[in-house]
This record gives structure tokens, sequence and C-alpha cells, in this order.
């Protein structure tokens, strides 16, 4: 349903008592701040909901999204923030078991590194690039293969290049117990004023070449939704989640049972939602509008 008054705002904040708020599309695009964004997650703060920010862009970790957000002035602890470049290495650590000191090839920034590292394993490719561009340079790629690399980590990445591609592939391809994790696969990524390519591509291209499936750390998978669980004790049918992407943020919400409510501020459009068998159980323009709703 379309929430469209504010005793439709109030019942939909009343049915529940934990909020997972997607972050690109929902509460900023790039830099810019979706208005209101600060203050809906104060008010349900102070209605004693719990907020979770839950988001598949990769290229920061919880504590380089705690600085984001303290700059755009929202009041979240560290806890409260569960990104897929941390989604990732819980999965490698606490899923996979991969030991302390075992290698991950990343296709990948900042914030996979950092979470990577965090875990106690050592992390390798985010500076590979081919200088020169020839193909014994090229063919040099198949030198650097190292048999102690047990995962290739792909996520969100404004410096992807051949070489990362090639050494991801040559990871995977010699060694077949090496474990292909994608922090996500969004097709597309929403910036103020339209949408760029996404995660989605450059997983794709790994798929291509390694004929390989990747296990999916990020939204809408089972995965993360079990690790939410274990951190949070989420009560599903009381948890939304809140997000602008059909694909991820609403089947990860209803295929885990819980409640979903799509803004149109990022990707899906109104025409995406009359188009789509995964209908959310509410709708709404943007937070702006949920929040100005419950203060009219
Ligand atoms: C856009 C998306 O981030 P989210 O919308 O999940 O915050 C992503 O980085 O692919
Ligand atoms: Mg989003």
């Amino acid at each position: 349903m379309e929430i469209k008054t504010t005793q439709d705002a109030l019942n939909f904040i009343n049915s529940c008592d934990t909020f997972l708020f997607d972050c690109d599309g929902v509460l900023w695009n790039g830099s810019h701040v979706i208005p209101k964004s600060v203050e809906l997650l104060s008010y349900l703060k102070s209605k004693g909901k719990r907020t979770v920010l839950v988001s598949n862009n990769s290229t920061s970790s919880r504590k380089g999204y705690l600085k984001k957000l303290e700059a755009m002035k929202f009041s979240v602890n560290e806890d409260d923030i569960f990104p897929s470049s941390y989604a990732a290495a819980y999965y490698l650590k606490e899923i996979e078991k991969l030991k302390p000191n075992d290698k991950v090839y990343v296709v990948g920034m900042g914030g996979i590194v950092d979470e990577l590292e965090l875990a106690g394993f050592e992390t390798l490719g985010i500076t590979d690039n081919v200088t020169e561009h020839t193909f014994s340079a090229a063919n040099e790629l198949l030198n650097k293969f190292d048999p102690n690399v047990k995962a290739v980590v792909v996520g969100f990445d404004l410096h992807m290049n051949y070489a990362k591609l090639a050494r991801a592939f040559d990871q995977l391809n010699r060694n077949s117990d090496c474990k292909f994790i994608a922090t996500n696969d969004d097709s597309t990524f929403p910036i103020q004023g339209g949408v760029l390519p996404g995660t989605g591509a450059w997983v794709a291209a790994l798929k291509e070449c390694s004929q390989k499936e990747p296990v999916i750390t990020g939204k809408p998978s089972t995965h993360l939704f079990n690790a939410l669980k274990k951190f949070y004790g989420l009560e599903t049918d009381k948890t939304c989640m809140i997000g602008d992407r059909i694909d991820t943020d609403i089947a990860f919400g209803k295929n885990h049972g819980m409640k979903s409510l799509l803004v149109l501020t990022g990707i899906s459009s109104r025409s995406s939602l009359e188009n789509t068998p995964l209908k959310p159980d509410y709708h709404i323009e943007s937070v702006t509008k949920l929040f100005e709703l419950i203060n009219t």
C-alpha cells in the first residue's frame, strides 16, 4: 500500500520495532543527503525503535561509514552499521572459517580491505594495474599467481582494470578451492541526478571468464540475513527493510519474512513498482515524505 496519510505513516511506524535502512538512494545519493533522513532516524530512535544501516555499498568499512554519517549529522553507533564490506569479511571468517593470515584477493576499494584486515586476513590486489599496454605485460600477470590466496572478493571498484580482472580470474581458475565472493551484484548505482554501473558489472565480468558463481554476501542473500539475525536478534514480523531497489532491498525483506517499504528516490521508479511481481508491503515517494506525514 502507498503511505499517504499521517495515520498510514503512524500505523506503519507502530507496526515495527526495527527498521533496516538501505543507504544509497534512501538516505543519500552520493554526497547529497535526502532531506529529513537525519530527522527521521532521530525520530525513530526517540520512539525506542532500532535503526540499522544495511548497505550493499562496499566502498567503506563500518568505521568509514561512521565518519561519513557523522559528517552528515546522523547520530548512529558503529554497531548499527552493517555494510557489505563487513558482510564479506564476516562470511569468510565465521562461515567459511578462513584462518588468520589467509590471503584474499580484492577487486574493490578500501572498505573491503579494511574489514578483511580487521578480520585478520592479508589482502592483495588493491593497487594492481598494468602500466604498459602490451601483451607481454598481460602475460606477466600469470607469474603473480599465489596458491595461498583462499578467496577472491569483488565489490564496487572505481579503479577496475584488466590486471585486477585477470588476477582474480587466474586465482579462481587455477585453484578450484578458492572461494568466489561478491559483496553484492547491484547492476546499477544511484547518484544524484542519475545512475551509473554498479558492482554487478564487475561481478558479471568475473563470472563470465571464470564460469563460476559467486556467493553474494550482501542483500538479498540469506547469509546476510543470518548475520543480522545473530547480531540484532530480529523479530522478522516487526522488522521492516526500507530500500530503493526492488531486486535487492525488497527481495531481501520479502524472502526473509520481514516487512518492506520502497522509496522512489533511487533506482526503482513508480513504473518498475507497477511492473514487478515482487511487491513491497508499503511504498512512498521518499523518507522526506514519511517524516513530513508524521509531523503534520
Ligand atoms: C547502491 C548500493 O548500495 P545501497 O543502496 O545498498 O546502499 C550499492 O552500492 O550497490
Ligand atoms: Mg539503495
